[in-house]
């Protein structure tokens, strides 16, 4: 599906965004007082080819899972199975990202692209579990979320758990692509579902250490650059977590002219998955909000791949995370709000997303100078 995807890709769309930034200029505010708002509803014109561009709304989380050979290492505090039970908290509607998408009525949809263990998706509902591959359309059972849909998972394992990236690669060429397109069909299954904005979201234990060497790779920064504390290690973890990304990077030395290849030795199931999904959001000209680091260590693979992907990414927010800034400066993305979060599952892009439909709101609804009767300066 990747080839065909990365051709379906066009760049953003140059009259819409010259109406839009007309639209801008005459509208009833001081131009440029709505900051980098205002570039933004351009660039969602562009992406949409029309000026008013549509509201990104319904809105679509999808956090892919998966988990990590490294862990073995050391690099997290935390035990390799809360993976699999952060699932069954998404799946009971328990976690952060659940109170977020029932504030703002998005919808979570979890992706097992990587977990190392067999889930029960719904280990605490007595009734029989659906086919829950089916549409989103098709679910029935009782809706926690305040106006959208309950959680759904989608499984769509690639393997249990990649290997250790600091002795081999993490995953398989093929392994990889498989990944990638896991990434793509939910993307796909969400807007045929009525998405018209997807957000980026994330589980999986050791995840940010493939992360940084991700970044590192597709950015040429320093692994001490990029290496963080994730959850919260101690500066002993740090050290052996920075010296493990080096000698990641060393061993497999990845090329940044083939990102799958980047994505197979030092990624992971859910960042290669979150490639496809961006890719696929970019394919459909919907905005895919990102996330934290490990979602912008696949926006690099996605852009590295194609680069006029970056046209449909909206960098929801600043995570804490060292990578984070590094990977947004070689996007050249500015993000939206900074709050100091660090959590991953896509909870601070989900939070961005009403400042997205806000500058869309703007060229949908604020009245010009001329319709308004506003005397110009
Ligand atoms: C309870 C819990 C919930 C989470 N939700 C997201 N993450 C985040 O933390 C993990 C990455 O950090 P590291 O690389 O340090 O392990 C990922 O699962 C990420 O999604 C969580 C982590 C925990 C412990
Ligand atoms: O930046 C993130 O999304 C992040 C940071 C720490 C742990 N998990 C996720």
């Amino acid at each position: 599906m990747l080839d065909q995807i990365i051709g379906q890709i066009r760049p953003l769309d140059a009259a819409a965004m010259a109406a839009a930034r007309d639209r801008q200029a005459r509208l009833t505010k001081p131009p440029g007082s709505l900051g980098v708002l205002e570039e933004l509803s351009i660039r969602l014109a562009g992406l949409a080819g029309t000026c008013p561009p549509p509201l990104p709304e319904p809105v679509a989380v999808a956090v892919f899972a998966g988990d990590h050979g490294v862990h073995a290492r050391g690099v997290s505090p935390w035990p390799q199975e809360v993976t699999a039970q952060m699932v069954a908290n998404f799946l009971s509607g328990g976690a952060v990202i659940n109170a977020f998408a029932r504030q703002l009525g998005a919808t979570v949809t979890v992706v097992d692209v990587g977990v190392a263990t067999v889930l029960d998706p719904l280990p605490d509902r007595d009734e029989p579990v659906p086919d829950r591959n089916e549409p989103l359309s098709d679910q029935d059972e009782p809706a926690p979320d305040r106006d959208g849909r309950p959680p759904r998972l989608i499984i769509a394992k690639v393997r249990a758990g990649t290997r250790d990236l600091s002795v081999e690669p993490a995953l398989t060429r093929t392994e990889t692509l498989a990944a990638i397109d896991a990434g793509i069909a939910t993307a796909r299954t969400l807007l045929d579902a009525g998405a018209r904005a997807l957000v980026t979201g994330d589980m999986g234990i050791g995840n940010t250490t493939p992360a940084a060497a991700l970044i590192a790779a597709f950015t040429g920064a320093d692994p001490a650059e990029v290496t963080g504390r994730g959850t919260g290690i101690d500066d002993a973890t740090l050290a052996r977590k920075t010296e493990l990304v080096g000698a990641a990077l060393a061993r497999h030395r990845p090329d940044p002219g083939d990102p799958v290849g980047v994505l197979a030795a030092v990624g992971g199931c859910e960042h290669a998955a979150l490639t496809g999904f961006m890719l696929a959001a970019a394919a459909s000209r919907v905005p895919v909000i990102l996330d934290g680091v490990i979602a912008l260590s696949a926006a690099l693979a996605a852009v590295a791949l194609c680069p006029d992907a970056r046209g449909a990414m909206v960098a929801g927010h600043l995570s804490v995370e060292p990578g984070a800034s590094v990977a947004l400066a070689h996007l050249g993305l500015e993000p939206l709000i900074s709050l100091g979060m660090r959590l991953g599952e896509g909870t601070g892009a989900l939070l961005a997303t009403p400042i997205v439909a806000g500058a869309v709101r703007v060229l949908q609804d604020v009245a010009t100078f001329d319709s308004a009767g506003v005397s110009e300066k």
